[in-house]
């Protein structure tokens, strides 16, 4: 094939963007320092052989981890070598952008520690954690319980003789069973397990158990272990050991169990200490919390991909002697826009749970736990309403982009099978809802009684309004309105709150009800996200926006996430008589409005991701937009295409040409 000069094909469309892309580039990044990390770590990534990837849907399972493996290995050499910091390391495994132990390792193994270790425990784990000396991993899932943590089969039972607790599995289905890195990288893990002194149960707590021996890694004795099998998808999260994992009374000294919530002394007695007993499920809450981040991420990387492409294609009609560009369609913008006014939407609100979350944790330093509640429910409901809508929005990116979107060297079915668990790891999204739901009715159901409700529920205090209030809207220009927009998913989540928590007052047992409304529940924990998510976006453009033009578009993006939601849930808004009929059709007429203005900005607002083309992994979101030539490249990368007469010829194909020949000679 002619070897093509390089063009960038998206020059055109660069040069209609009416904003400031540098400044653009750093609201996204959280500010000028992240955006310096960030770029300077994909860019050490992208140019370092070690860490291509694009052969991972063609590798067998134990090449891919073997790759893993490799990668992981010279990414810490990195981190080693040029004195990395914390902030720098965990920016550069973003970008080696592969499922690994060592996420597990750093992600949760050593947050378990530091958030449920007393002091003691801190100093003498943390160290070797830190350097790697031992790789820990997460183990609470079980065969047979996942959501229903409190059934978790696993015990560990005191002996008061050997100051030591046996950890053992009783059944098949308190195997651990998930638990990623666990399968073959790990050496050390945290346990969930009941606790269980002089025959009685005390609840789960964490315990740290050494499972594989520091000199040959070999399993150790009492410990069952191995890989759960291949996952969703070629490649994808298959670079990852999911692991199971069986005790057969595994001894550890007492000091292995985790003591910050409950402690047990050397006679064998049960000791709570007075902080909440729910800092157990602490290291799923901080979590939650960096997946709301990170599907900001994945989300923007899809968005982008899509974007570029609907650019660079055209089907049907003529624009200036060629067929037009398919972002141009009404329909493909309307399917576009709200999913890169969402990825900008979940930037803002997962910077503003970054901010929760570590208000929440001072406070608990100071033994303040009021928040702990509010901070649960808004990285449970936040988790499950950004991942939920990822995951889908990966699949319509997919259809965005056609035929072509469904080769794996689009990038996106790889992305797509990579991102879909997480809408069920860290807590199943539909569990996760009804965990918001149960909030918000405890918090209506004790406004009466003095209790003041907190932070995003302070809505709430305004019920007698929310619940009457009309909307504000005359004309199609108040709803760019945000404080008529903000008012209006305040009424419609204050009013589905209070219309459930009134169905669920009329059975005698609220569990009852709870089972009997839990769809409707899910809905109103959902109406109640969206509002979070609309009105961080908000007052995140009530902060200093500088950069000329910049403010503009967030506020163009802002109008689009918030009218968007308006129209797909038109059913919530109507059904409350929140709005008027006449009010929706202004609404759609406002949001056409708002897709031409972001029409000539679009592939700056992608841009301002500042993705690598190694990072997006996708021949259709290339940043010169030089899409036909690549994807033949990638095409006669395929094995197949190594030689001209397939493999199998001889024996499959060539005895059914010759019969079907004989056949026809008949
Ligand atoms: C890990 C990798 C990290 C980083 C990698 C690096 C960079 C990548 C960037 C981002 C991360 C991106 C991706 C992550 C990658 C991969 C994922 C890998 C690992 C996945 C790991 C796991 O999945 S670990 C297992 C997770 N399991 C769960 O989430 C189980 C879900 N179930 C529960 O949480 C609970 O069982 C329940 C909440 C559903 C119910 O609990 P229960 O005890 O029965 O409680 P209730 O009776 O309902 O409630 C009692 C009261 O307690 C309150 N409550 C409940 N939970 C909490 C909490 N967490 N905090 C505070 N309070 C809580 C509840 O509201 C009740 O309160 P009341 O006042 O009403 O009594
Ligand atoms: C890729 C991946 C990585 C993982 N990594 C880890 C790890 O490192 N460590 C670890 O410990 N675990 C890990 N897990 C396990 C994960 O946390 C659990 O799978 C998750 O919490 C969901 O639990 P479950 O599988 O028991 O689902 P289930 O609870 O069995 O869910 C099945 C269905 O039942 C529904 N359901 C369940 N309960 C209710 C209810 N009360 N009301 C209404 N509907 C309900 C759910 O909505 C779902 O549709 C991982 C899982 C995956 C997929």
């Amino acid at each position: 094939m002619e070897a093509e000069a390089a063009v960038d094909y998206l020059v055109d469309e660069r040069s209609k963007a009416q904003f400031d892309i540098d400044a653009m580039k750093i609201i996204w990044a959280g500010g000028k320092h992240e955006f310096e990390v960030s770029d300077r770590m994909a860019r050490l990534v992208a140019s370092d052989p070690v860490f291509r990837k694009d052969n991972r849907a063609i590798l067998d399972r134990k090449e891919l981890f073997k790759n893993t493996l490799r990668k992981a290995a010279h990414a810490w050499k990195r981190i080693i070598e040029l004195r990395l910091s914390e902030q720098e390391a965990s920016k550069l495994r973003f970008f080696v952008d592969e499922p690994a132990y060592t996420d597990l390792h750093w992600g949760m193994f050593i947050p378990v520690i530091k958030g449920q270790g007393t002091e003691e425990q801190r100093k003498k784990w943390l160290p070797m954690a830190y350097r790697m000396q031992i790789i820990g991993c997460y183990a609470q899932t079980e065969l047979g319980h996942g959501s229903n943590v409190q059934g978790l089969e696993t015990t560990a039972t005191f002996d008061p003789e050997l100051d030591e607790f046996v950890i053992h599995s009783p059944t098949l289905t308190s195997s651990k069973w998930w638990p990623g890195g666990l399968g073959r990288a790990s050496t050390h893990a945290v346990v969930f397990a009941r606790l269980i002194t002089d025959g009685k149960d005390h609840g789960i707590n964490g315990f740290i158990v050494q499972l594989r021996s520091l000199d040959d890694h070999l399993p150790l004795p009492g410990i069952i272990i191995g890989d759960i099998g291949m996952k969703f998808g070629n490649g994808a999260y298959n670079t990852m050991d999911n692991g199971f994992l069986r005790f057969d009374h595994v001894r550890i000294p007492r000091d292995q169990m985790l003591m910050r919530v409950k402690q047990v002394t050397r006679e064998g007695k049960v000791v709570q200490s007075d902080v909440p007993w729910q800092l157990l499920y602490g290291t799923m809450v901080y979590v939650r919390q960096t997946i709301v981040a990170d599907a900001s991420c994945a989300l923007s990387r899809a968005v982008c991909i899509a974007t570029r492409y609907s650019a660079v294609r055209r089907q049907f009609g003529s624009q200036n002697g060629h067929e037009t560009q398919v972002i141009d369609y009404r329909t493909q913008q309307s399917r576009l826009f709200p999913l890169l006014a969402s990825a900008y939407a979940f930037r803002f609100v997962g910077e503003w749970l970054k901010w929760l979350y570590m208000d929440v944790t001072q406070r608990l330093q100071a033994r303040d736990f009021s928040t702990l509640p509010e901070a649960h429910a808004c990285t449970a409901g936040l988790k499950s309403l950004t991942t939920s809508v990822t995951a889908d929005a990966i699949e319509e990116c997919r259809k965005l982009c056609g035929g072509h979107g469904y080769l794996c060297s689009s990038g996106l079915p790889e992305l797509f099978a990579v991102y879909v668990p997480a809408c069920t790891y860290e807590g199943d999204n539909i569990v996760l809802l009804l965990q918001v739901a149960r909030f918000l009715m405890k918090t209506v159901s004790q406004l009466g009684s003095g209790e003041r409700p907190v932070g995003t529920t302070t809505y709430l205090l305004r019920l007698e309004h929310l619940l009457q209030c009309p909307c504000d809207v005359q004309g199609a220009e108040d709803w760019l309105k945000p404080d008529v927009v903000v008012q209006l998913f305040e009424a419609r989540s204050a009013r589905m709150t209070v219309a459930c928590a009134k169905s669920l007052s009329k059975f005698s047992k609220p569990e009852d009800g709870f089972m009997d409304l839990s769809a409707d529940l899910v809905s109103v924990a959902t109406a109640h996200c969206q509002l979070i998510v609309v009105s961080k976006f908000v007052e995140k453009l009530q902060q200093d926006i500088p950069g000329e033009g910049v403010k503009q578009q967030l506020e163009a993006l802002c109008s689009i996430y918030a009218l968007s939601l308006l129209k797909k849930h038109l059913g919530d808004f109507l059904s409350t008589s929140c709005i008027t009929s006449k009010q929706a059709s202004l609404a759609n007429d406002v949001l056409r409005s708002l897709y031409s203005q972001v029409r000539p900005n679009a592939i700056a607002l992608v841009d301002a991701f500042n993705y690598t083309d190694h990072f997006l992994g996708s021949v259709l979101g290339r940043y010169d937009g030089n899409v036909y030539p690549k994807l033949y490249e990638e095409a006669l990368k395929d094995p197949l295409n190594e030689s001209v007469v397939p493999d199998g010829y001889h024996e499959y194909l060539q005895p059914v040409l010759k019969q079907r020949l004989r056949t026809a000679r008949l």
